[in-house]
């Protein structure tokens, strides 16, 4: 199921801010490089919202649950101040080690901290304060009530989290749809809503993204 009408996919792209040549060119190396999964980066509309969040949040400290190459991190990046810092959770050497080279690009190396173990390890290394501001989780499905409860008593009061691909495809209102990352996406969506530390809005751009916000 196409979550955006495909008549208004070039047209919602066309709207948006346009990418610099460095995210044009990232985007070339990713789709030359690991052909086989053109649709793990996120596009760039979803890129300039992050940005735009990011900025309007005013955060300063950002974790992101899945790098691959560097598209998200480098506009979630871009939106932190000069001295923010964003810890960028992979598990990949290979795909990261594509991220940096754009981060260097981009001359945001000094705000980007790769830790490459499972995201779970590092978020649960990371001290038990309310300290992030801003988080982004897009990395295995079956993870994200997992990295949900990690990060939330780490979220500062007013902080958000930007869940992506939380409509699957609309396998979400598909009951015949029943793999491991179906019914952790159903979870987490249903546990997000219920959520009396936080309030959410679910935004059909691109394959759904959840906002979520922390109450003070
Ligand atoms: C959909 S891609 C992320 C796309 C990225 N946000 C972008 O804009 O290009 C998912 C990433 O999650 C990573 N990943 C998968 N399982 C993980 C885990 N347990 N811990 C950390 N990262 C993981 C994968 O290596 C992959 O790079």
């Amino acid at each position: 199921m196409d979550i955006v009408n495909p008549a208004l996919d070039d047209y919602l792209l066309a709207h948006c801010t346009p990418a610099d040549e460095i995210l044009r060119d990232l985007v070339e190396e990713t789709h030359e490089r690991v052909p086989e999964f053109p649709t793990m980066q996120i596009t760039h509309d979803e890129g300039e919202f992050l940005t735009m969040l990011v900025r309007l949040t005013g955060a300063r400290t950002a974790v992101e649950v899945g790098v691959f190459t560097g598209y998200s991190s480098i506009c979630i990046a871009r939106g932190l101040p000069s001295d923010g810092r964003l810890i960028a959770c992979d598990v990949s050497e290979e795909w990261t080690s594509i991220a940096r080279r754009y981060w260097q690009r981009a001359g945001l190396t000094d705000r980007i901290d790769l830790r490459l173990a499972p995201a779970l390890t590092t978020l649960g290394e990371l001290p038990q304060e309310e300290f992030v501001d801003f988080a982004f989780i897009d990395a295995d499905k079956a993870g994200y009530p997992a990295y949900y409860e990690a990060l939330v008593p780490r979220l500062r009061p007013g902080g958000l989290i930007v869940l992506d691909n939380v409509l699957r495809s609309g396998r979400v209102v598909d009951p015949a749809a029943q793999d491991e990352a179906d019914i952790a996406i159903r979870q987490i969506n249903d546990t997000i809503t219920a959520d009396p530390r936080m309030q959410s809005v679910m935004l059909p751009l691109r394959d759904g993204v959840t906002l979520a916000r922390k109450r003070e």
